[in-house]
């Protein structure tokens, strides 16, 4: 039997990085996702398989070079989430060092790493071919990381017991509470690998889906009564999360004062934004009134990370030009390069759209509306069970 997960990828309407150090942040989840396809079988000379299709790379590993690389899994434990130890992760450092991955795409080793880990801890040493297809950009902002970890663990752990999931669903299907409590865990472990200090929002949003406000590892949800319609702007700068976030904690050390007055205000950014999104419809304020807040909200906290030094060049020309439109733009992600959003107001004309977003691609960047606030991870299962 084959299994597929996809999980979504995220827009962070507020609050990225400052979330890593206890603000409130708000992120939503885009019609964007990455795919997992899972299939043990018994024809594939008791081998692992990993396929990156969009980037057209296969890797294998022998079951027993596993086995004898990372020797604690005869038994693993689907229930109970490991984070990956110093010495786990020298050990599939090693693995992945064999594979000569070319330099040009040796951002995708931490990727690679996380999936021997998440792939061992959760189904042991099963020969099985993965494969992997992604909509999302990889390394921009978008959650391509969580969105991997997400659909990784939704694939591994479906057929364990703990998932209670129907496999003679057809159709793409949703986990249980308690089992999507599982993936995210899981994630986040697959997280920490590739980004070294996750805060946990955006596999937490991919893995539940819609819109969250998010603090200190805690979610509550956010039922938008707002049209929201983001314009994305790919700067197709390319940056790594985990440097970013290891800078900003660096200039936290430096200046821990200053730091932690920034993220206090960002923290009331989001509290503010997250109340705004959900005031009801039928309230005296018009949805023009709460689009103008909801503008000078991100253009405030786009400031504030410049404070934080996670602008870019590329960032501020995206910012520049949509101004020229009076249209507000904020960083999403980790920035250094990566997306923006721009806030396209209910009231634009699609002529100001058409020319804004042409102005850009003047520049070299890619813009797209994606679908905001869908579906977190979904299952689904083809073929007969094997026994
Ligand atoms: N489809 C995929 N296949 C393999 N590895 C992936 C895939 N998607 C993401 N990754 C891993 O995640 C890395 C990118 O993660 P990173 O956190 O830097 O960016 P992001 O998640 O796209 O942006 P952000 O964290 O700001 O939302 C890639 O370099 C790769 O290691
Ligand atoms: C930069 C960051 O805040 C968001 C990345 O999408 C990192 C994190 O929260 O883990
Ligand atoms: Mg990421």
């Amino acid at each position: 039997m084959e299994v597929r997960a996809r999980a979504p990828g995220k827009i962070i309407l507020s609050g990225e990085h400052a979330v890593v150090h206890g603000a409130t942040a708000v992120a939503a989840s885009i019609n964007l996702h990455t795919t997992v396809s899972l299939l043990f079988s018994s024809d594939n000379d008791n081998m692992l398989q990993l396929n990156l299709k969009d980037m057209a790379l296969e890797f294998s590993w022998p079951i027993g070079r596993i086995k004898d690389t990372l020797p604690d899994f005869d038994a693993p434990s689907p229930s109970t989430p490991k984070c990956c130890s110093i010495e786990s992760l020298r050990a599939i450092a090693s693995l992945v060092n064999e594979l000569n991955i070319p330099e040009a795409k040796i951002a995708l080793a931490s990727g690679v790493s996380a999936f021997l880990w998440l792939y061992t801890a959760i189904q042991g040493y099963k020969p099985a071919t993965v494969t992997v297809t992604s909509e999302l950009p990889l390394g921009s902002g978008l959650g391509s990381s969580a969105a991997f970890c997400v659909s990784l663990s939704g694939a591994l752990l479906a057929l364990t017991a703990s998932a209670g999931l129907d496999y003679s669903n057809q159709g793409w299907a949703t986990y249980e509470e308690t089992g999507l409590d599982l993936v995210n865990k899981w994630a986040l472990e697959g997280e920490k690998i590739i980004h070294g200090k996750p805060s946990g929002i955006d596999n937490t949003v991919s893995t539940y889906g819609n819109m969250i406000k998010f603090r200190s590892g805690e979610l509550s949800r956010v039922k938008s009564n707002l049209p929201l319609r983001m314009l994305i702007t790919n700067t197709r700068v390319g940056r790594n999360t985990k440097a970013l976030v290891a800078g900003v904690s660096e200039r936290k050390l430096r200046h821990p004062d200053a730091m932690a007055s920034v993220f206090d205000a960002v923290d009331s950014i989001s509290k503010e934004l997250s109340a705004i999104i959900q005031t009801p419809a039928n309230d005296d304020i018009s949805v023009t009134e709460r689009e103008e807040k909801l503008e000078e909200l991100m253009e405030m906290n786009q400031g504030l990370l410049q404070c934080m030094g996670v602008s870019h060049a590329s960032i501020e020309t995206v910012l520049r030009t949509t101004l020229k439109y009076k249209l507000s733009s904020k960083l999403t992600g980790a920035g250094g390069g990566g997306c923006v959003l721009t806030l396209l107001p209910t009231l634009l004309s699609g002529i100001v759209v058409d020319k804004v977003i042409a102005e850009l691609e003047s520049c070299g960047f890619q813009c797209f509306i994606a679908g905001i606030g869908g579906n977190g991870v979904e299952v689904c299962f083809s073929g007969a069970p094997s026994s």
